[in-house]
């Protein structure tokens, strides 16, 4: 565990909890997300992916860290709070007993800070077998028996579309990201990086508050090989997933190098054969590759980091995917390795301090928790963590408006305006799960 500097006063301590995992019958789980409660935009926690996965709701314990340290007090807090919690677990998988969903700001200057958040009720899914925990604060005023039981895990009422969407442009008009990406360009042939990452986002903004359910729902009917989260009121799909650590195996899915499918069946192949040729897209893969793969090293004792990339076919975009796999030679929990891995080189570039530079002076903005680790840790510090993309953040203040993001990896073989198209590619599932009524 990594731990704070001795200056940084620990997070106050919270009462106990007290965790309870029952198994569920499998039938009652099939479908998490529609097990969600209507409930504020902000309450729905969601880490699904193919009907698998957990969801979450009300609120037992939370903590909200901010600035450099923001993942070692978050994984403080965990522990102590793990540590005194009093455990009843008759299911005993990864994600049993009690379990935390945490979003990360991307950079430590960002007031988007990071949050862990304890639902009151979590419901879980693997391999065809599902449970329920519940977790309370220990308190006389609570006696047990007012802890939700599997009888009141159902089906909850569909959630209503978002109405009257508009989009705007959010810090960057179009044109203007276009030319800080040909800026970008000519900082990485003018020899001062090699790769930098540059996002941009949408303003959005409904008739009515946003119904996070909702998007849920959209994100996971057309993006079956993401995983569908929902942390704090940050909701999307994201096809990455930075660091998954279970039983003492560690594995991470890398992306980078993207082309946007044309519908075509045999046009698209010809393009996927093609992305696995170009030598700018394999550039730029290699150089996320090599982030993730040094970072996991120091923590594990054996790593197999496969030497070509495959094709990742999502609907809207595909991507050169390489999936690194490792023992972990220590006690490092899912957390402080996705806090070593962040950022990595799919979301900053290289070398890291020279790309962030570039990223504050050019996107003009704060990616708020877009880009950052976004996941769940359970008591033994297992957990899974992708990186926040294709996906929004609600507006806490005002949950009829979000902003979305979408960003590409710049190298100098880069064209703006192929850019410009690829982040409105990444765009699409967000857009269309605000706008595109049920099927
Ligand atoms: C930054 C994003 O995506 C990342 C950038 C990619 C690229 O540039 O090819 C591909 C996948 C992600 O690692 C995003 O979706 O916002």
């Amino acid at each position: 565990m990594t731990s704070l500097p001795a200056d940084r006063a620990r997070p106050a301590p919270v009462a106990p909890l007290v965790a309870r995992t029952v198994p569920l019958d499998d039938g009652l789980a099939r479908d998490l997300l529609a097990l969600l409660p209507a409930a504020g935009a902000t309450d729905a926690c969601s880490w699904v992916r193919r009907g698998e996965g957990l969801v979450g709701w009300g609120r037992a314990a939370a903590h909200i860290a901010s600035g450099p340290e923001r993942f070692a007090e978050l994984e403080q807090w965990w522990g102590d709070l793990v540590g005194s919690a009093v455990v009843r677990d008759e299911v005993d998988l990864p994600g049993t007993g009690p379990v935390a969903f945490g979003s990360v700001a991307y950079a430590a200057g960002s007031p988007a800070g990071g949050t862990l958040v304890v639902p009151e009720v979590v419901v879980g899914r693997r391999g065809g077998r599902a449970w329920l925990t519940t977790v309370s604060a220990v308190s006389a005023e609570q006696p047990v028996a007012a802890v939700p039981g599997p009888a009141d895990v159902r089906r909850q009422d569909d959630p209503a579309a978002p109405s009257e969407v508009a989009f705007a442009d959010g810090a960057l008009t179009p044109g203007a990201w276009t030319i800080a990406v040909a800026e970008a360009v000519a900082r990485i042939t003018g020899g001062g990086l090699d790769k930098v990452v540059l996002a941009r986002d949408l303003e959005v903004s409904s008739g009515a508050p946003l119904d996070v359910r909702w998007l849920l729902r959209r994100l996971a009917e057309r993006y079956d090989t993401t995983w569908v989260f929902a942390v704090d009121g940050l909701v999307g799909a994201t096809p990455e997933l930075l660091v998954r650590r279970e039983k003492g195996l560690v594995t991470s899915r890398v992306l980078a190098g993207t082309i946007r499918p044309t519908g075509d069946d045999a046009h698209d192949l010809a393009l996927a054969a093609s992305l696995a040729r170009s030598s700018k897209d394999l550039e730029e893969h290699e150089y996320a590759v090599r982030s993730v793969a040094d970072a996991l090293a120091p923590h594990c004792t054996s790593m197999n980091v496969p030497e070509t990339p495959f094709v990742l076919h999502l609907s809207n975009v595909m991507h050169l995917a390489t999936d690194v796999a490792g023992v972990l030679a220590d006690a490092t929990s899912s957390l402080a390795l996705a806090a070593a891995l962040h950022p990595s080189a799919a979301v900053c570039g290289t070398p890291r301090e020279a790309a962030d530079a570039v990223i504050a002076e050019l996107e003009h903005m704060d990616r708020g928790r877009y880009a950052g680790p976004v996941g769940w840790i359970d008591a033994a510090g297992d957990g899974e963590w992708g990186i926040a993309l294709r996906c929004g953040a609600v507006e806490p203040s005002d949950p009829s408006r979000m902003r979305i993001f979408a960003g590409c990896g710049i190298v100098a073989g880069s064209d703006p305006d192929d850019e410009l198209a690829e982040s409105s590619a990444k765009l699409v599932p967000m857009r269309d799960a605000l706008t595109a009524a049920a099927s």
